[in-house]
């Protein structure tokens, strides 16, 4: 099996490589760029060393389809426009952007204000939050990765929303990453001084995974309505929390509340979930495949508090475009994806 990376000079591209590199299945693992053809991974990428098929190619639709699949982990915009012709031409395409999550193309534009991908390819395109859609991932040519924010706070939430446990008004996210979200390139916001010793919210009310999500709780369970969802810049590398509340519709035994979620995630060997009284840190996933879950009932408010966190470049991109891709290629869904969390 040959795969193409487009974008590997960036941080979700470049932890594709690390993964597919060594992937039992993959034989060549070839990159490409927009800005760097000719040059090797390891100038971008030290880390990476003088891996032979790590020369860095020009983008071309010829050489492209000649690939069993392509990653795409590019901005918005770029798999939009160059995924459909892949697709056309028979090549399975895994999309890290967020070019072909949302089914309604004039969402897509209200939210990242530039112009969708054609309708048939964004209908089409199967949305890899895997745990939940697995069937539908196997049988995916065109496989939109989700959003790192959203993958947090899906997996946090599915149980809940799809037993109707909880008021579908009474969501509330708030959710912190590390400055690797925000990928490679400089910029203020991600500066050294801006970011150390700070925490920042931003995109209040405007995020673009608000309706990636709100489209997925809805398909669940039409009785969700609007979320509130915070998202916050804090000074680490990688992970996010995702905090959650919600108003449960009875009052629910803790104990049982655990077991729901053990039960819902049985044969989902990415997803831990942890025993009462015991809340997951990033640090406990770091580097790793694994979505760490941990719940709490509060009697006095009648609120559920879910907390889920994630490594953003892992389950939140390229890990679960990986596990993705296994599944589309009949193999296991865990296979080059073993590694525990690193720690400290
Ligand atoms: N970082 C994260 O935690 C997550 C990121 N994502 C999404 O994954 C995608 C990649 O993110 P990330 O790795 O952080 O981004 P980076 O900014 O780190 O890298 C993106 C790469 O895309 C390539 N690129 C830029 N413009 C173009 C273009 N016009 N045509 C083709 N390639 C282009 C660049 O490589 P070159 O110049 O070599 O072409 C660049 O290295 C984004 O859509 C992001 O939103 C999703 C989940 C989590
Ligand atoms: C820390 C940080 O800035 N994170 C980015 C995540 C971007 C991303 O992953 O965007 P798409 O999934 O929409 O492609 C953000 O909040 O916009």
């Amino acid at each position: 099996m040959n795969v193409a990376i487009i974008g590997a000079t960036g941080y979700s591209g470049a932890e594709l490589f690390r993964l597919l590199y060594k992937h039992p299945h993959v034989g060549r693992c070839d990159v490409f760029s927009s800005s760097q053809d000719g040059m090797h991974l390891s100038e971008s990428f030290p880390h990476v060393g003088a891996v032979d098929s790590a020369v860095l190619h020009k983008l071309d639709i010829e050489a492209l389809s000649r690939y069993d699949a392509v990653f795409f982990a590019t901005p918005p915009g770029v798999s939009g426009e160059w995924a459909p012709a892949l697709v056309d031409r028979g090549v399975k395409v895994i999309d890290l952007s967020g070019d072909f999550r949302l089914k309604d193309g004039a969402v897509y534009e209200q939210w990242y204000g530039r112009e969708a991908a054609p309708a048939e390819y964004l209908q089409n395109a199967v949305y890899g939050l895997t745990e939940w859609n697995r069937e539908a991932v196997r049988e995916a040519v065109l496989l939109s990765n989700p959003g790192c924010y959203p993958t947090a706070t899906l997996l946090g939430l599915a149980p809940l929303v799809k037993n109707s446990l909880i008021e579908g008004d009474s969501i509330i996210v708030d959710a912190k990453s590390g400055v690797s979200g925000a990928g490679r390139k400089a910029g203020l916001g991600t500066h050294f001084s801006e970011v150390n010793e700070n925490v920042k919210i931003y995109k209040v009310n405007v995020h673009q995974h608000i309706p990636e999500i709100e489209q997925t709780l809805q398909m669940w369970n039409e009785a969700v309505a609007p979320i509130t969802f915070s998202t916050h810049l804090i000074p680490m590398t990688r992970g996010i929390m995702a905090t959650i509340y919600a108003k449960a519709k009875q009052p629910i035994s803790p104990n049982d509340l655990v077991d729901l979620y053990k039960t819902s995630y049985e044969g989902s060997p990415f997803v831990r979930i942890r025993q009462l009284g015991q809340f997951p840190a990033t640090k406990e996933v770091y580097g790793s495949n694994y979505c760490d879950i941990g719940l709490a009932y509060d009697e006095r408010t009648g609120r559920v508090t879910v907390v889920s966190v994630i490594d953003n470049l892992l389950k939140g991109a390229a890990g679960q475009a990986v596990q993705n891709f296994n599944l589309m290629m009949g193999w296991d869904e865990a296979e080059g994806l073993h590694s525990l969390p690193i720690y400290p």
